[in-house]
């Protein structure tokens, strides 16, 4: 179905019980989010080219996480208790609650609430998300805890970025920075710059300040800042890892890289207390 609106139009399209895709259409940029997973696909701001990549071979089914875009890993980073990798909001139907088309922005509202949706983390829980697609990007979540006990969560927007090849970019601002290496597996190493993100790379990085990702065969930077997120997580698996991941297509891993804007330390809230998290990203040519 086609929805005309006066500054652009939205196509909802329906691809499994889980969920919808919107494919947003508008004067000054084009953007897709899918319903399943709360997560954004695509966004295209004229005259760029595509910000984010997604994989051809991830299924969009709702069978499992869609390996592109911007993965939201809630209510944790990583593993815990075995029970999967990055929490379970990727992995469930969100709800559309509102979308307002205007001038030069598109606000798109969603939702995700439940309660024991994992034996890991059965808490009762609300996240609202709200998405701001322009020029520029905004994403905020609130996480409102409705259950009667304190709960712990950490967080990352898992922001998968279309780059010419990994070997062409870097990231200025985290070359003095101390960071844990999830490959080594050692915590708490010294600053130690990288030549480039050619993979394998896997690095949290402790710093709170916005960061550039710099393109250099695209010519192009992006700017993402983030808020209530203390870590920035960088990934590429290179070449070996990809060839084991079904859900990357070939050669698929020289086409983008990680900067995840997170938490991957326990934050705590109270019962009837929200916290919201987010980031905001800036294009511009170089
Ligand atoms: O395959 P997943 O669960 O989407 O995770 C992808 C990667 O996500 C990154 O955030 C982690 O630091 C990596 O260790 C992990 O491999």
């Amino acid at each position: 179905m086609v929805r005309k609106f006066t500054y652009g139009s939205l196509e909802e399209t329906k691809v499994s019980e889980h969920g919808e895709i919107l494919k947003i259409s508008h004067e000054k940029f084009d953007a897709t989010v899918s319903t399943f997973g709360g997560q954004v696909l695509s966004w295209h701001p004229k005259p760029y080219s595509p910000i984010f990549w997604c994989s051809s071979n991830t299924p969009l089914d709702g069978s499992k996480a869609i390996r592109g875009g911007i993965p939201i890993c809630w209510p944790w980073f990583g593993d815990f208790q075995g029970k999967g990798n990055h929490g379970f909001a990727r992995n469930h139907a969100w709800l559309v609650k509102h979308i307002k088309f205007e001038r030069d922005v598109v606000e798109l509202v969603l939702v995700l609430f439940g309660t024991e949706l994992s034996d890991a983390w059965p808490a009762g829980f609300k996240l609202v998300q709200t998405l701001r697609f322009s020029d520029t990007f905004s994403q905020e979540i609130t996480y409102t805890n409705i259950g009667s006990d304190i709960q712990r969560f950490s967080h990352a927007l898992h922001n998968y970025f279309q780059v010419s090849t990994p070997g062409q970019t870097i990231i200025p601002e985290l070359k003095e920075v101390w960071f844990d290496d999830k490959i080594s597996e050692r915590q708490g190493c010294p600053p130690q710059e990288l030549r480039n993100l050619e993979g394998p790379v896997d690095r949290i990085y402790h710093f709170d300040n916005t960061v550039t990702l710099i393109d250099k065969g695209l010519g192009r930077a992006i700017e993402i800042s983030k808020f209530n997120a203390g870590q920035w997580i960088v990934w590429n698996p290179g070449e070996d890892l990809a060839s084991t991941m079904s859900d990357i297509h070939p050669g698929g891993e020289q086409e983008f890289v990680c900067v995840e804007a997170g938490n991957t330390n326990w934050l705590e809230v109270e019962p009837e207390q929200s916290v919201s998290f987010g980031q905001q990203i800036k294009v511009y040519n170089l």
